[in-house]
C-alpha cells in the first residue's frame, strides 16, 4: 500500500489534493482511507514535507475551504513543538514503558491480555480488526487510532505505554511526538482531566455499520500520572560554517535534504537509520523496510550532490568523519525521539527548518491557541525556503 519513494508520495499528494477541501471536512471522520490523504508515512519522514503538502493544497483551495485539512497537518507540527519544550515527557514515556514491559515479564495475567490485544484476539471485533489491520498494513485511520487507544486503556485496562509501543512497532508513520502525546490525550494525561471515550454509536456511525461493539467501557476516568514538566526553552538552530570541511548526515527524520544542500557543498554523506530504536521490542519488518527503502530513494534522488555515501551507526559516525577529514557534520535538526537519543553523544550542527522555527514557539499551550496562529504561519511559510 505504501511504496517508500518520493514519486509515490507525490502521486498520492496529487491524487488527494482535489479532495482536501469540503470533501475532507465532511467525510474525514469515516474509517475509510478513501476520505483521507494517507500521506502520514511520507510526511513523518519528510519524504515530502508539511510545506509541500500545504502549498499543493493552497494551490487548489482557499485557506477557508481547506481549513480542516490544513489544521490537521499543523497538528503534527504542534505536537512536535510541544514535545521539544518538554523533552522530559518522552523520557518519562520510555521509563514507564520499560516498567510496563518488566511487569509483562513477571505477571502472566497481564502478559496474556497484552498478547491477546496485540494479536487481535480479544473478542471485541472492531478492536481485533484494527489490531490486525495495523500489523498487516502499517496504517490506521485517525478515528480508528482514537477508538483503539480508548478501548485499550478503558475497556481492556492495559497500561497505555504498552499500547503506544504497539503502535510504534507497527505504524509506518510511528512518530514520538504524535504517538506519545495522542495516547496521553486519550488517557487524560495530556489535557488534564479530558479523556476520549470510544462510544458504540460513534463507531457504528463512522464505520457505516461494519462494527456494532458491545461491552465497551461506559466511563473514562482520567489516568493518574506525573504532572507536565515545566516548559523549557526551544532548541536553537545550528549555524553552518561555510569555511570548513563539511559532511552531511541524513536520517529518517528528514529525507528531503535539498534545503541543506543549498547552503554548503558536502564532501561526503553518512546515512543512519534509528528505526530499531523506536521500541525496546523488535520492530515490524515492514517498518524497517519502509525507512530503509525511503532512505535509499533519498540517496538516489540527491546522488549528484552527496559525494561518497556511507551507512553508519552512532558508534561509527565519528570514525567516518575522521576518514573524510571533516570539521563539521551538518544534519537537519533531530527532534525529540529515538534518533536524537541514539546520537546524543555525537557533535553535530543541527539546522532547524524555518517551517518548524516559525511554528514551534506557538506550541506553548493547547492546540486551540496554536491554531489561531495558522493563518500567519501560512503567510510566513510562503516566503521561506524550507
Ligand atoms: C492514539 C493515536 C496515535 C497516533 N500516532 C501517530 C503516529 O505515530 N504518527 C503519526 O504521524 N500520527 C499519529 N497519529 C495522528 C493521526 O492519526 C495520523 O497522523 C493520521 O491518521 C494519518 O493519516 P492520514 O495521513 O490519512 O491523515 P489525514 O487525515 O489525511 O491528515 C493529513 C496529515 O495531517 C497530519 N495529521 C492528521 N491528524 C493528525 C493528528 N491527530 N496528529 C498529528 N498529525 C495529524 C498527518 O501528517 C497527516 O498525514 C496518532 C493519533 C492517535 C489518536
Amino acid at each position: 500500500m505504501f511504496e517508500p519513494t518520493y514519486t509515490a508520495a507525490l502521486s498520492r499528494l496529487n491524487t488527494f489534493t482535489p479532495q482536501a477541501g469540503r470533501d475532507y471536512a465532511n467525510k474525514r471522520n469515516y474509517d475509510d482511507v478513501a476520505h483521507v490523504s494517507a500521506l502520514s508515512p511520507y510526511i513523518r519522514h519528510r519524504i515530502i514535507t508539511e510545506k509541500d503538502v500545504l502549498q499543493a493544497t493552497l494551490a487548489r483551495h482557499s485557506p477557508q475551504a481547506a481549513e480542516k485539512f490544513i489544521q490537521e497537518v499543523y497538528w503534527r507540527t504542534y505536537w512536535k513543538g510541544w514535545l521539544e519544550m518538554r523533552p522530559g515527557v518522552w523520557a518519562m514515556y520510555r521509563a514507564d514503558l520499560q516498567a510496563a514491559l518488566n511487569r509483562v515479564q513477571t505477571e502472566s495475567g497481564l502478559r496474556h491480555e497484552w498478547e491477546a490485544a496485540c494479536k487481535g484476539e480479544t473478542g471485541i471485533d472492531c478492536f481485533d480488526h484494527w489490531a490486525k489491520q495495523l500489523t498487516e498494513t502499517g496504517y490506521l485511520h485517525n478515528h480508528a487510532r482514537m477508538w483503539f487507544a480508548s478501548i485499550w486503556i478503558f475497556t481492556l485496562r492495559l497500561p497505555w505505554t504498552l499500547g503506544a509501543d504497539f503502535f510504534m512497532r507497527h505504524l509506518l508513520d510511528g512518530d514520538p511526538a504524535s504517538n506519545t502525546l495522542s495516547w496521553r490525550w486519550v488517557g487524560g494525561l495530556q489535557t488534564i482531566g479530558k479523556t476520549y471515550l470510544a462510544r458504540p454509536d460513534n463507531i457504528i456511525k463512522y464505520t457505516e455499520g461494519r462494527f456494532r461493539p458491545k461491552g465497551l467501557a461506559t466511563f473514562a476516568a482520567a489516568l493518574e500520572g506525573t504532572p507536565h514538566p515545566d516548559r523549557g526553552p526551544l532548541p536553537v538552530s545550528g549555524e553552518i560554517d561555510s569555511n570548513v570541511r563539511t559532511g552531511l548526515l541524513i536520517t529518517e527524520e528528514d529525507l528531503s535534504p535539498g534545503w541543506l544542500l543549498q547552503q554548503f557543498r558536502s564532501r561526503a554523506t553518512a546515512t543512519l537509520l534509528a528505526t530499531p530504536h523506536r521500541s525496546p521490542l523488535a520492530m515490524n519488518d515492514k517498518v524497517n523496510k519502509f525507512t530503509h527503502g525511503a532512505l535509499t530513494d533519498c540517496v538516489n534522488r540527491y546522488a549528484e550532490q552527496l559525494g561518497t555515501v556511507t551507512d553508519v551507526t552512532p558508534e561509527t559516525l565519528d570514525a567516518w568523519a575522521k576518514t573524510h577529514d571533516l570539521d563539521q557534520i551538518v544534519t537537519s535538526y533531530l527532534p525529540i525521539g529515538p534518533t536524537r537519543d541514539a546520537l546524543k553523544n555525537v557533535k553535530l550542527v543541527e539546522v532547524i527548518r524555518p517551517y518548524d522555527a516559525a511554528a514551534w514557539p506557538h506550541a506553548t499551550h493547547g492546540f486551540f491557541r496554536f491554531k489561531e496562529k495558522i493563518p500567519g504561519l501560512l503567510g510566513k511559510m510562503q516566503n521561506k525556503a524550507a
